[in-house]
């Protein structure tokens, strides 16, 4: 952020948000709802805030844009004391998406995404490419949204334009709150990887809140647990919290299918493809028979005339086959080296021999990826959050 104070129209560089002993007291209640939480957001991260129902993570969030103000401690914003600002200028600076959307309904779609350049004093035609510029960036046809009213919207749309709207002004910070709780699983899933796609692009510094711990793994660089009055239960990337939580209560949280997760986290660019033996479609059976040996449970793979796996089949199968073409049974389910391995898991249980085909672009054989790679994945990921833990302490 420049000197001045923030513009929200200079976009670009993204800025580090720091919370220091920050506690909120609502009225005379004994108890803070937040209590002196201290942590820093890295700029250009994504951070996570997950934790149970009334355990403080929107009004921790919300003392970041002035909506709510602390009672004490101190909010420092790309090295600036977010108390010392004037706080319309601040919440203009700082893109806000909350779950209940929050469109203006008696405003169209272009009107509700321009409400902040507005307030900037930018021009009709510089407000007007902005809204198309960010209808196209969050997936809405410009022609057929720019006029319609949020009524006239899906939930998924809604959501959608609320993001846009929040991204208006190219503010370096973002603060959304359960902003895709209202919609589907699938529209949700959607929404999700739009983000990602969009932080990869934008780097914006972006505090996230969810109760949905899978969410949090998913979309964080970092994740904070937080527990009662937001105390910070444990703040590091998603892989190091599934590897090792940091107590019981985020264990809990984490839930069952903490390795499974972790699969969600590495690609099957990540680790060495292993071979089968293959053999091509117009060979005989004879040929792949021997090439896989004595090897008890040995299986193979048939490659069509563009060296696209086709059929699985082990000894058994190739003693009994007269041709490669009927063989074994097919390959059902593969996947390339961007896939997850989860993904990876998900094609070994599909097609029942232990292995998932990997392929290349025009779907080639490239390798494959054994059940023990994938464990052994895991068990690696732990150790070596294990030897973290050991030195740091
Ligand atoms: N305006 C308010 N006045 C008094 N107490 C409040 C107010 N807003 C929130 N609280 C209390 O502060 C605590 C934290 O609330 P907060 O909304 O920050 O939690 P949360 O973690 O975001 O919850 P949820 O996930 O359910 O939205 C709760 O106990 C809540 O009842």
């Amino acid at each position: 952020m420049g000197a001045n104070a923030p513009s929200g129209s200079a976009g670009g560089d993204s800025v580090e948000i720091r919370l220091e002993e920050v506690t909120k007291r609502y009225g005379n209640r004994a108890e803070p709802a937040v209590d002196a939480v201290s942590m820093t957001i890295p700029a250009g991260e994504l951070v996570v805030f997950v934790g149970p129902s009334g355990c403080g993570k929107t009004t921790t969030m919300k003392m970041i844009n002035r909506l709510i103000e602390p009672t004490s401690g101190r909010i420092l914003i790309g090295g600036r004391d977010a108390s010392s600002l004037n706080p319309d200028e601040l919440r203009r600076s700082i893109g806000y998406a909350i779950q209940q959307v929050g469109l203006f309904p008696h405003l169209t779609v272009a009107e509700n995404i321009g409400v902040v350049p507005g307030l900037l004093g930018w021009d009709k035609a510089r407000i007007r490419s902005r809204t198309e510029e960010m209808l196209d960036l969050v997936g809405l046809e410009s022609g057929e949204f720019f006029g319609r009213y949020p009524r006239q919207l899906s939930g998924g749309q809604q959501q959608r334009v609320g993001v846009a709207r929040a991204l208006a002004a190219d503010p370096p910070v973002l603060l959304m709150d359960e902003p895709f709780g209202a919609v589907d699983p699938i529209t949700r899933g959607n929404l999700q990887d739009e983000l990602m796609r969009l932080q990869a692009e934008l780097g914006k510094t972006i505090v996230f809140v969810t109760h949905d711990f899978d969410e949090a793994v998913k979309l964080g660089d970092r994740i904070a647990v937080l527990g009662n009055q937001s105390k910070i239960l444990q703040y590091d990337t998603p892989e190091a919290i599934l590897a090792n939580p940091a107590d019981d209560t985020v264990a809990g949280f984490v839930g069952a299918g903490a390795s499974l997760k972790q699969l969600t986290l590495l690609r099957v660019r990540d680790v060495e493809l292993e071979e089968v033996p293959t053999a091509s479609v117009t060979e005989s059976p004879s040929v792949l028979a021997e090439k896989l040996g004595s090897r008890r449970g040995a299986v193979g793979l048939v490659l069509d005339q563009r060296r696209r796996p086709i059929r699985w089949a082990t000894k058994r199968d190739l003693a009994r086959a007269s041709s490669l073409e009927t063989v074994g049974r097919p390959v059902v389910d593969s996947v390339d080296r961007a896939s997850t391995l989860q993904d990876a898991l998900e094609a070994i249980l599909t097609d029942d021999d232990g292995y998932a085909v990997v392929t290349r672009s025009r779907g080639e054989y490239a390798g494959v990826v054994g059940i023990d790679t994938l464990m052994g994945t895991i068990r690696q990921l732990r150790e070596q959050h294990e030897d973290t833990d050991g030195a740091d302490a």
